[in-house]
């Protein structure tokens, strides 16, 4: 495991191509991200890294860019200019579905509508817009599409269950309340086995009861593996969960560390007052 530290890192070392800091094992690199809609910056040389086996908090006030920073990592926005990493991989301006293939999956603020469909089958739709397979395996032949599709129906069953939601696998998936959607958004993502996995406010408008069990699985599945960078409003949620916690501001990283350190940094409370940086 990772020792983050309250002191601020040092993300211009020149001994690392990617700007990195020797010695980190960064699953995600973002570099100097900018992204402009009409004349408003949303992103502006946005620079991090998520370290593998963390799950680190990306938080910051409204319009501070956070959800733009998804996009732009997850490929449904391209960048004006910077660079994105998976792995070490230059993944910048790639589609969405070729990122997830490098082990990058996303949920979004708002649940995809999934009318009509059962739990079990909204499972198998795959994580939004990331569907993880490449046109080459669309051509294999209709034998191995059959037997995909059989191995993905026991994989989605089996982490139903792990999510302790097997019993809704068969409930029309707009019967689940807004806390069950997530849970459920959770686990379709797990069936793209991610690498990193971006949760965008995944406890938003959920209850205290399904918040803590959003958070326990989200640390059981952190235990087996998997990185996390989730963006949150609910405090408590984060800085309980997460270590370390980049904070974004006017689309910069204002700062990054520790959850007592970013608590304790006047700067992260002016812009949370609406101060700036
Ligand atoms: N597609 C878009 N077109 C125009 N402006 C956009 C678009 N997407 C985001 N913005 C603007 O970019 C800025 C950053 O938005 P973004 O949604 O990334 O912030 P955020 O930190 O995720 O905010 P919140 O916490 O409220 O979700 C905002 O001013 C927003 O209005």
């Amino acid at each position: 495991m990772p020792e983050p530290s309250g002191a601020p890192r040092d993300r211009s070392d020149p001994a690392r191509p990617d700007g990195g800091t020797p010695g980190r094992d960064d699953v995600l690199r973002v570099e100097n991200l900018r992204k402009t809609f009409g004349g408003l910056v949303a992103a502006d040389d946005a620079t991090f890294g998520v370290e593998r086996g963390t799950i680190t908090g990306l938080i910051g006030p409204n319009g501070a860019g956070k959800s733009t920073v998804f996009d732009l990592v997850s490929g449904f926005h391209e960048p004006d200019a910077g660079r994105v990493a998976v792995d070490g991989t230059d993944v910048t301006g790639m589609a969405p579905h070729a990122i997830a293939e490098r082990g990058l999956i996303r949920t979004f603020q708002t649940p995809r509508k999934l009318e009509g469909m059962t739990v079990r089958e909204a499972m198998l739709v795959g994580p939004q817009g990331q569907p993880g397979e490449s046109f080459v395996k669309l051509f294999t032949s209709p034998g191995e599409v059959g037997a995909r599709e059989s191995r993905n129906l026991e994989r989605a069953r089996k982490i139903l269950e792990e999510f302790g939601i097997g019993h809704l696998a068969t409930q029309p998936a707009t019967d689940l309340s807004g806390g069950q959607m997530k849970l459920v958004e959770l686990a379709r993502a797990m069936l793209a086995e991610p690498e990193i996995l971006l949760l965008d406010e995944p406890v938003a408008g959920v209850n205290p009861t399904l918040t803590k069990d959003l958070a326990a699985q989200i640390r059981r599945l952190h235990g087996a593996g998997t990185t996390f960078l989730i963006i949150e409003h609910d405090m408590d949620f984060i800085m309980d969960l997460a270590d370390p916690i980049v904070v974004l501001n006017q689309g910069r990283v204002l700062t990054e560390g520790s959850p007592d350190a970013v608590r304790a940094d006047d700067r992260v409370v002016d812009a949370y007052l609406g101060g700036g940086a």
